[in-house]
């Protein structure tokens, strides 16, 4: 039996380029992995294609900046315009996780992550968390000391390229970490 590639898809807003570089980071990370297919998908304009490529996903990764508290408007309106795959629980026994950036060092990021694990979970979908213990050094993983997702934080007058070096090798880690559990659900369900 040939092993199929799993497919792993970001599907993030950015509105100035610091998620961008996280949803880069994630990508990198999760293609990284032997027999794993990564790929982008921007939300601004959802298109035909987008929803065919999401459709065929194995796992999907939410990103998004904190906005006001909660992910961004236009991740907003995604969210909403998946309510037809949910009707049909289209999307049930994918793979599912999530990142967000912040100006603040919290910034109320932990409710964008809150608000991807209860739109994953509306969905069917099986969330993977990020397992890595806070850390206790500003260039160490998972220096903002998240459970649920990959965190950035960078401070509002800097722009993307001041972004955290320990949280894009944090959000590499999760894509790793999705994609390798994308890949187990997938040779479990061929060995079934
Ligand atoms: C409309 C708006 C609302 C924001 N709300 C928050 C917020 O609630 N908490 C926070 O820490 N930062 C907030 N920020 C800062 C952004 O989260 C931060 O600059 C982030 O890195 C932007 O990511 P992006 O470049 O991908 O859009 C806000 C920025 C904007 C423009």
């Amino acid at each position: 039996m040939t092993a199929k590639t799993v497919s792993v898809v970001v599907a993030f807003h950015s509105g100035y380029g610091h998620t961008t570089r996280m949803a880069e980071a994630t990508c990198d990370g999760a293609a990284s992995v032997d027999g794993v297919a990564a790929e982008l998908l921007t939300l601004d304009e959802l298109t035909e294609d987008k929803w065919a490529r999401l459709d065929a996903a194995d796992a999907m990764i939410f990103g998004s900046p904190t906005y006001m508290g909660s992910a961004s408007p236009q991740f907003h309106t995604f969210a909403h315009a998946t309510s037809g795959r949910w009707f049909a629980q289209a999307w049930k026994d994918k793979v599912a996780a999530g990142f967000t950036t912040s100006g603040a060092m919290s910034g109320d990021k932990l409710n964008t992550l809150q608000y991807f694990t209860i739109l994953a979970a509306q969905h069917g979908m099986h969330w993977v968390n990020l397992d890595l213990p806070p850390g206790t050094a500003e260039t160490e993983l998972n220096r903002l000391g998240g459970w649920l997702g990959a965190m950035g934080r960078c401070p509002g007058d800097q722009g993307p390229e001041a972004m955290s070096e320990a949280d894009l090798l944090t959000a590499a880690h999760l894509g790793r970490r999705v994609a390798d559990h994308a890949l187990l659900l997938s040779r479990a369900r061929l060995s079934i």
